[in-house]
């Protein structure tokens, strides 16, 4: 009863482990599927790109926050048909509660906020603006087995409190400040960008105005943004046919195709006609971005409007110039999420990104951009001799480490001296140090250098005493 991929699973399988038979397998002993393991040289590249993700929001005066991965399923209600909402990997525990695995970390974010906040009057006990980051899983059950991941590591980084585009722009800046870190310039990667309130004055024209709710509740608007998000995907008509499905008629749809096509900001207000305050807005944005110094990987693009139902003013998406790639980074303004936690006394503008691990690590691969983490290795292995010097040679692994070194101590003496020297070089050790007998008798231990030679090509080693060991 083996599925093709699990054939082509375990398939794989033997060809990597180089072993003949099949020999049968548990099938626990595969992780969930859609699920990844990270063994030692993945988790070195995984750290790498955190380390450069956590050292840029640090350059920005970010602070890193965290919190569960489950969150209640209420958190994420939001009538606007968004695939990750539809595909929580939600349960009901053993009281009876409808939790699920957080989709996003937004929500989650917006909760921290009001954890902190009178709702009553709308004070906030924070000092805003905040500037907070968070590197958390997030999970989906795919509701097709389309064999695509359940889950992935996301960035965030999002200001709250600031309701000018300065938010935007630092947010921008931010992401660009990483993407030249790991080596990847403007002519690789772009960032889209657009405004949902210059969309809102093409729909107001077509009688969907802001805040304008269907039958049971949803926001129009929202849905709008959330078909029009697929228009990469399924194409004019097929985003046709699902406007008129909430309402909007041929001729408003035809318009806001249109409207999605304009080349500039200046355009799309022409024909729209639009308030000019939201274009001004996109204006300013991309005038500060010149003179920040990453206007070069700015690009307007009227079509973006991106999958999430809460954005309400500028939206971003980052794309591969080569277009081969699914977006590598969206984000935008949601100056409503916290009103719509909170109440109206909470009118907390927010901007925001989610830049996920996974496509951008299939960027850094074809470009060859992923450094060689090749394991340093301890800068001491120390080995026994026999049995009985086991507790002396932990004793001296004691001493080293106090003076900061990292020390392999082998766990059970080899046989052979040969056998130990191999496991040293493996390790990519350094040094080796031998407790042995003789020299324990002379109060040394004999340290050898695993890297250099001498002129001659002999190795190198000296008696160490040992109490000038720590
Ligand atoms: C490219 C990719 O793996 N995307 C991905 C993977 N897992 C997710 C899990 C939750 C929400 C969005 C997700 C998105």
């Amino acid at each position: 009863n083996w599925t093709e991929k699990k054939i082509e699973k375990e398939l794989d399988r033997l060809v990597e482990e180089g072993l003949e038979s099949t020999a049968v397998r548990p099938s626990y002993l595969d992780g969930p599927s859609g699920t990844r393991d990270f063994y030692p040289p993945e988790m070195r590249v995984q750290n790498w790109l955190f380390d450069n993700f956590r050292e840029t929001a640090k350059s920005f005066g970010f602070q890193e926050y965290d919190a569960p991965v489950l969150e209640n399923v209420e958190l994420y209600k939001r009538k606007a048909g968004e695939e990750i909402v539809d595909q929580m990997y939600a349960f009901t525990d053993k009281e009876g509660y409808h939790v699920t695995l957080r989709p996003e970390m937004t929500p989650t974010l917006a909760r921290l906020v009001l954890g902190k906040t009178n709702l009553q009057t709308g004070e906030v006990r924070l000092t805003l603006p905040l500037k907070w980051f968070s590197i958390p899983q997030c999970w989906r059950f795919e509701t097709t087995q389309r064999g695509r991941k359940r889950e992935h590591y996301q960035w965030n980084m999002d200001i709250v409190g600031v309701d000018h585009v300065h938010a935007e722009v630092e947010l921008l800046a931010a992401a660009c400040f990483f993407f030249q870190r790991i080596g990847i310039g403007p002519d690789v990667v772009g960032i889209k960008v657009n405004s949902r309130a210059v969309l809102e004055a093409v729909l107001a024209k077509h009688g969907i105005e802001k805040g304008k709710k269907d039958a049971d509740g949803g926001d129009i608007f929202e849905q709008v943004c959330v078909i029009i998000d697929k228009l990469d995907k399924i194409g004019g008509p097929a985003v046709t046919e699902l406007l008129g499905e909430i309402g909007v008629g041929s001729d408003s749809a035809a318009e806001i195709l249109k409207a999605l096509e304009a080349p500039s900001v200046e355009e799309l207000a022409n024909q729209v006609g639009t308030n000019s305050e939201a274009v001004n807005q996109v204006k300013r944005l991309f005038e500060l971005a010149e003179q920040y110094g990453f206007g070069d990987y700015l690009i307007f693009d009227a079509s973006v409007v991106r999958g999430l139902a809460y954005y309400t003013g500028v939206v971003w998406e980052a794309f591969d110039r080569r277009g081969e790639l699914r977006a590598i980074m969206g984000g935008g303004r949601y100056d409503r999420l916290l009103e719509k936690y909170g109440g109206e006394k909470c009118q907390i503008p927010c901007v925001g990104f989610g830049f996920g691990d996974c496509v951008i690590m299939e960027l850094l691969k074809e470009c060859g951009k992923i450094p060689d983490f090749a394991s340093s290795g301890p800068d001491y292995v120390v080995c026994a001799f026999s049995p009985d010097l086991y507790g002396t040679a932990a004793n001296i692994s004691w001493k080293l480490r106090q003076t900061g070194a990292t020390v392999d101590l082998m766990p059970t003496p080899k046989k052979k001296v040969a056998a130990s020297f191999k496991h040293a070089d493996q390790t990519g050790a350094r040094r080796m140090v031998f407790v042995a007998p003789d020299e324990i008798e002379k109060g040394v231990v004999r340290i050898k250098d695993l890297r250099t030679k001498d002129k001659n090509g002999e190795s190198i080693q000296v008696d160490c005493p040992l109490d000038a060991l720590d």
